[in-house]
């Protein structure tokens, strides 16, 4: 995609669809449970991926494929979801209680570097079927769904919350329900928290004191629930980007004051480093980003990312289009996500201007330079870093390659940035 060098066009509104995060929760509980309605569903390929491999799989065709499964002993059923962490996670503990279903579950390349170690191990501790097709501790799976009747497990914290969310997301609907002891350091802590937040608004019984979270066995909701899905912040993220280097008035829909998203972080620290206040309209569920002109910037930016680790590539290319030291720490996930992401950080970066420093979980810009004269941004197949770059068209013309990566989780993403741009 070759972005023209723009300026920014004031007071436009962007409508964003449901955050991934919280979709690909509700889709899981919908197809274990019954009576949900879910409103403002994210339009990703993730969401889109997860939702094609749970057709056909709901309770009542559970019931049904069962028998069927029994009667002909078909071979497994392979789900390919491709680049999509949180369902490839999530329907591990899925089909593992999927009784009477033997899945493989695979997906990209990417997929089969990403690990899901601790979430077999703990599937397993509670009587699961799993194994591993090609290399140990890595997708792809093949999973004989069983009945779980175990309920108490330890779980290492520090790789992913995606593989407890996963545990979460089954344990109302184990006989026992669930006791988890998380052991070690909790990361991403916030999408804990959400997923906690889902289930008991569900109905679901659930605690989290200390490091042990315990959720209690659920049959159903008694009436219908309807979930309206805020609109994504990780994908808001980018327009607060777009906002601090563009310095004009941009208007989101459809975000909420309350919001338990952790990347809603990013109103707070876009205040508090480039001066851009968000104000909240409750009745029509509209953010307004508006930036102080007379804002001064920090001398230095030094923050911890761990609660929101999709927003650190938006905040480094901020940074460091603006010329703003920073050294951001609590990024140990980013190494194992879409690509190596301080890696990629650390390459690209260079191209507009900054040289900065890796660790396993932290990155901090060294000196800042003229940007390259012709800048063509690699991806790695990551939609966030073609994303996170983008806004740095306010400061000069950039190509970003692979541009249909950005469907991973915001298809509309260049149509919506062409709306408030100006070349
Ligand atoms: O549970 C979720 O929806 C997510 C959890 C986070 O992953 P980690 O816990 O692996 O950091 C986050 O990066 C990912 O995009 C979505
Ligand atoms: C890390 C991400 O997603 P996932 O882990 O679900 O692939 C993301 O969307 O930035």
């Amino acid at each position: 995609m070759k972005l023209e060098q723009s300026k920014l066009e004031g007071n436009r509104t962007i409508q964003i669809s449901g955050s991934k995060s919280i979709s690909n929760r509700l889709l899981i509980l919908e197809s274990l449970f019954s009576n949900i309605q879910i409103g403002n569903l994210s339009n990703s390929q993730d969401t889109d991926m997860l939702t094609k491999a749970l057709s056909e799989t709901s309770i009542e065709v559970r019931e049904g494929y069962k028998k069927q499964i029994e009667a002909s002993e078909q071979n497994a059923e392979v789900v390919d979801i491709h680049h999509a962490g949180t369902a490839m996670r999530f329907l591990t503990s899925y089909f593992s209680i999927f009784e009477g279903r033997d899945t493989i579950l695979t997906g990209s390349g990417r997929m089969k570097e990403r690990p899901i170690k601790n979430l077999v191990n703990a599937l397993r501790d509670l009587g699961a079927d799993i194994e591993y097709m090609e290399n140990e501790g890595f997708p792809p799976l093949k999973i004989k769904g069983k009945k779980i009747i175990q309920s108490t497990v330890n779980v290492p914290a520090n790789i992913s919350s995606q593989f407890i969310t996963s545990l979460l997301l089954i344990a109302g609907k184990l006989e026992n329900g669930l006791e988890i002891n998380l052991v070690g350091d909790i990361t991403s802590r916030s999408y804990i928290e959400m997923t906690l937040d889902i289930i008991t608004k569900f109905g679901i019984k659930a605690t989290f004191n200390g490091n042990v979270i315990k959720v209690e066995p659920f049959s159903n909701p008694s009436s219908v629930i309807h979930y309206e899905v805020e609109s994504d912040w990780s994908s808001a993220s980018y327009f607060y980007s777009i906002c601090a280097l563009g310095r004009e008035t941009i208007h989101l829909k459809s975000f909420y004051k309350q919001s338990t998203q952790g990347d809603s972080a990013i109103a707070d620290i876009y205040e508090k480093l480039f001066g851009i206040t968000t104000t909240f309209s409750e009745d029509e569920h509209k953010i307004t980003l508006q930036p102080d002109p007379n804002f001064s910037f920090p001398e230095k930016i030094e923050l911890d990312m761990n609660n929101c680790p999709d927003i650190a590539q938006t905040l480094c290319v901020t940074a460091s289009a603006l010329k703003i030291p920073f050294d951001i720490s609590g990024l140990g996930t980013l190494r194992v996500k879409e690509t190596d992401r301080l890696q990629a950080l650390y390459n690209e970066l260079k191209k507009i201007g900054a040289e900065t420093e890796i660790t396993d979980s932290t990155i901090q810009s060294v000196s800042f330079g003229e940007p390259e004269e012709n800048i063509s941004i690699k991806t790695y197949q990551d939609h966030r870093m073609a994303m996170s770059f983008a806004p740095f068209c306010l400061i000069k013309e950039l190509n970003i390659e692979e541009e249909d990566v950005v469907e991973k989780s915001y298809p509309m993403f260049w149509k919506d940035l062409s709306t408030i741009l100006i070349s």
